[in-house]
């Protein structure tokens, strides 16, 4: 059974702030509607209305032509409204099976019967999840495929993804649009939150732009040109700083011998060094071990063996020492590195809360906090800029802008960023890479752990590729070959024979595809 769900004329404010503006929009059984705009332009708000999560200020729902609300996020449900926000939902400690069984406890009071449901709804949708580990054993990409598992199992008719592939690879990002597009031709309508324009292209039958809570455009895909999409998106904007040449300097960081296990993966060995000045990207198919790599440099976790040091202090499996040393972490999951109940003060001094201005015989000093906070969030051009705000109403960009800014301003000696611009819009994209570029120029070495080969192309000195858990491919920027790095990411060796490199022709063409794609995105983000 299909059907379908729109918003007439729908307002939401936030207090006096709006952040909807009279808004229309039709989803449609079969089809894939993408819904861009900059960070802060409303898009997780318009999404959370439509699953109850929220509800409009002014307007009305309509489903099926019929006016509707929807209290709750279970009477959304019941209604056939499946979501996968923006920040994953799913309860860590616990399986798939669980996870769906907590949303529905008196339909689903039946393992046995959940967990049938839930394998049901995956094979038939063609997703392959783990339903016998706890969530946080997953990797990112196997809990987004879950979440929309479980979305399916709750019966889900219209399916909203909030930024699904914000964190994914291409390799990853191609398998989960292969699913929905899959469910659309099955008849479920998709809403599809993105900021890339290669993925509107690629999946998308409408795209709808929001600018400042407003419809800036609303046409079919196939009758709107990329640059007119850019425009609706951002209007016009200076070109960025390109990259000066790297100077090499002394081993900041350096990784000797690390063996270490973290969420679902491990890593064997790994010798990586980073110099003042230099920025060491590191590519691969999520879920290969970069995220053990990232915390294991920031100190957060204890290796088998092996060591990391930050100017010659060993760190391993020592937070505070590596704090201490000067490095800077914005890890892949940004609310575990933010405190989303409190006021953006708190997020904003988290990291240095020894500091004397801030605090003085254990006693906080707020004034100082609140104006640290004021000048971190208007450098940063987080918005709205207001320290007294919770960390957890911030858009997610913003939030991630916070983040970003707070870890790189004063001078870290070594920066390990995971996925820095995850989530941003092109103008805020552009700004981080600036800050990114402005923190090496400064001596920072960098390690940038990221999805996104366009921006480790146009970021990295150095380039590493990772598979099951190895360093198996290491390149000069002025040796950037994208095939070469697709077949590392695809496990295919680098020498391999003609024969083993056509069987990853598929992937590395994908992977080109999105990359062209892509750099039209990042090309037109500079440009604009
Ligand atoms: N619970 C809330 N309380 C106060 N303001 C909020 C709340 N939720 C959202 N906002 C504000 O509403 C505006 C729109 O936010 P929203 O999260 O919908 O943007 P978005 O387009 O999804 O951004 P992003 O791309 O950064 O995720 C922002 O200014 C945000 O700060």
């Amino acid at each position: 059974m299909t059907t379908s769900l729109s918003l007439r004329g729908v307002s939401k404010f936030f207090g006096d702030l709006p952040a909807l503006s009279a808004v229309d929009l039709s989803i449609r059984p079969g089809r894939v509607h993408a819904l861009v705009g900059e960070n802060g332009a409303g898009k997780s708000t318009l999404v959370k209305i439509l699953a109850g999560l929220e509800q409009p200020s002014l307007g009305e729902l309509q489903q099926d032509g019929v006016r509707v609300s929807f209290a709750t996020r279970a009477a959304a449900i019941a209604q056939g409204i499946g979501l996968v926000p923006q920040q994953l939902s799913l309860i860590g400690e616990m399986t798939l099976v669980e996870n769906l069984i907590v949303t529905q406890p008196f339909q689903l009071a039946r393992r046995r019967h959940a967990e049938a449901l839930l394998r049901r709804s995956a094979e038939s949708a063609g997703l392959a999840i783990t339903t016998d580990v706890p969530v946080h054993e997953l990797g990112l990409a196997e809990r987004q495929l879950g979440e929309l598992a479980i979305a399916l199992a709750q019966g889900a008719r219209i399916l909203l993804l909030d930024e699904p592939t914000s964190a994914l690879g291409p390799f990853e990002s191609a398998g989960l649009f292969e699913h929905v597009r899959a469910l659309a031709d099955s008849g479920v309508g998709v809403v599809l939150i993105t900021h890339r324009i290669d993925e509107v292209r690629q999946i998308a039958d409408d795209v709808t732009v929001l600018s400042h809570g407003a419809v800036a455009l609303a046409q079919p895909v196939a009758e709107v040109t990329d640059d007119e999409l850019v425009f609706a998106m951002v209007g016009s904007r200076e070109p960025t700083a390109p990259r000066t040449s790297f100077q090499s300097g002394r081993d900041r960081l350096v990784i000797s011998g690390l063996t270490a296990n973290g969420a679902g993966a491990q890593v064997r060995n790994l010798n990586v060094s980073v110099r003042a000045g230099e920025i060491v990207g590191v590519l691969g198919v999520a879920g290969n071990g970069q995220n053990v790599l990232a915390d294991a440099a920031a100190g957060l976790l204890r290796p088998h063996s092996g060591s990391v040091t930050v100017d010659g202090v060993t760190v391993s499996g020592r937070p505070d020492a590596a704090a201490n040393a000067g490095l800077a972490y914005v890890p892949e999951v940004r609310a575990s590195w933010l405190l989303p109940d409190s006021e953006v003060t708190s997020s904003a001094i988290l990291r240095r809360l020894r500091d004397s201005r801030f605090s003085s015989a254990g006693v906080l000093r707020w004034p100082a906090i609140t104006e640290f906070t004021r000048a971190v969030m208007a450098r940063h051009d987080v918005r709205p800029l207001n320290p007294r705000v919770t960390a957890g109403s911030l858009s997610g960009g913003n939030q991630q802008k916070l983040l970003v800014g707070r870890e790189l301003d004063g001078g870290a000696a070594v920066a390990v960023l995971h996925g820095p611009t995850q989530g941003l819009d092109l103008g805020a994209a552009a700004a981080i890479r600036d800050e990114i570029r402005g923190a090496a120029q400064a001596g920072t070495a960098v390690l940038l752990v990221s999805a996104d080969i366009d921006e480790v192309h146009e970021l990295a000195d150095r380039i590493l590729v990772m598979n099951h858990g190895e360093i198996v491919d290491e390149l000069l920027a002025s040796e950037f070959d994208l095939q070469r790095i697709g077949r590392a990411m695809a496990g295919v060796s680098v020498s391999a024979p003609s024969s083993a490199a056509s069987s990853a022709s598929a992937s590395a063409s994908s992977l080109s595809s999105a990359s062209v794609s892509a750099s039209t995105t990042s090309e037109t983000g500079s440009a604009a």
